[in-house]
């Protein structure tokens, strides 16, 4: 049970950690701390937060757990601004989607007190943003991946697990370098790449033409260029060196098609086709066993 969290940035994803720990009743207090006082005041509205601080030194008498779930770029100012009022047995953690930029930030942020943050990454979204976009079950039967510090003690990193198990989530662990490579190839490059394809249609001359006839096949692969373009702005500098690594193999794969395609090579472009079919279906099929709901009973974290 937490007497008391703060939520720094009262969003999709913040808010839908205070909601699934209010659903499972773990929590006493949720105080949200923003730069939007128009978001703080909806997520009040709709029972995300119980309060908005009007200070950081008010949000953080007394806090058991602090989450940090803003765009990552914010990482460091905010701990720079939480850290006067940091105390001794409060834990620190942030749900940023690349972790190296965020562990070098607390480190230069923190000094010493970075014992205190237990970097984090829930492994669950969508494209809409803010207090309204968050739901109470967004984490259920998702990862979370923790890349612990060595600073930080089996009791901080246990703490900032079992809030994210309370939520429905399963714990995986990795280095903050393993995750952005992992991220930059099923993640981020994804982004990338919707974002490109929506934005050239948008620039052409006939694209109401063509936005007119664009089916679910465009729906599904473009889905997530409606996602926030400053997280995403975000995301992709912090992640910049292995994002461009994934995204030159990724134009070297659209040359050899291409030129597959030039010399109307029907069996090789078949068997790309068919190899990107199996595994499509077999990660479906794998993930789609993972993410199952689990009885009452058998729920992580209880
Ligand atoms: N959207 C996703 O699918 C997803 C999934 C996993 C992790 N994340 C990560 O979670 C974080 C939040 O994403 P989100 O989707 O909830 O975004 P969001 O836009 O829904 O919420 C972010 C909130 O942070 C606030 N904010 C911005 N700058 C701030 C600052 N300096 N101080 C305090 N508050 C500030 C904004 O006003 C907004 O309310 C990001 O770091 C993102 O990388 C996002
Ligand atoms: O479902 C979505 O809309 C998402 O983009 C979620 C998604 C992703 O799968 O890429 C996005 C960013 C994250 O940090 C984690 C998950």
């Amino acid at each position: 049970m937490l007497t008391k969290i703060v939520i720094v940035g009262v969003g999709l994803i913040g808010g839908s950690f205070a909601l699934g720990l209010k659903a499972a009743g773990a929590v006493g207090h949720v105080v949200g701390l923003g730069r939007s006082a128009q978001a703080l005041a909806r997520a009040r509205e709709l029972g995300i937060i119980d309060e908005a601080a009007a200070s950081p030194q008010d949000a953080m008498r007394g806090a058991d757990l602090v989450l940090l779930a803003a765009p990552v770029a914010q990482t460091g100012p905010i701990l720079a601004s939480l850290l006067p009022y940091l105390e001794p047995q409060t834990i620190v953690t942030d749900a940023g989607s690349t972790k190296s930029d965020v562990v070098a930030a607390a480190r230069a942020a923190l000094g010493d007190r970075v014992n205190q943050f237990v970097p984090g990454h829930p492994i669950a979204g969508r494209e809409s943003n803010g207090p309204d976009a968050a739901i109470p079950d967004l984490y259920r039967g998702k990862k979370t991946v923790l890349a612990p510090l060595p600073e930080n003690t089996p009791e901080a990193i246990d703490k900032v697990a079992a809030a994210w198990r309370t939520c429905g989530a399963v714990i995986h662990r990795l280095t903050a370098e393993e995750h952005d490579k992992v991220f930059a190839a099923v993640s981020h490059l994804p982004h990338l790449l919707a974002y490109a394809l929506v934005d050239d249609i948008a620039n052409k001359p006939h694209a109401d033409l063509l936005f007119q006839y664009a089916a679910s096949g465009f729906r599904d692969f473009t889905r997530i260029a409606g996602s926030s373009p400053e997280m995403w702005r975000d995301i992709s500098l912090a992640n910049r060196d292995a994002l461009l690594g994934e995204l030159d193999a990724y134009l070297a794969q659209l040359t050899h098609l291409r030129a597959r395609l030039a010399a109307g090579d029907g069996a090789a472009l078949e068997a790309t086709y068919a190899n990107a079919q199996r595994a499509r279906r077999a990660w479906n099929e794998a993930i789609e066993a993972a993410e199952k709901p689990l009885a009452p009973d058998q729920e992580s974290g209880k």
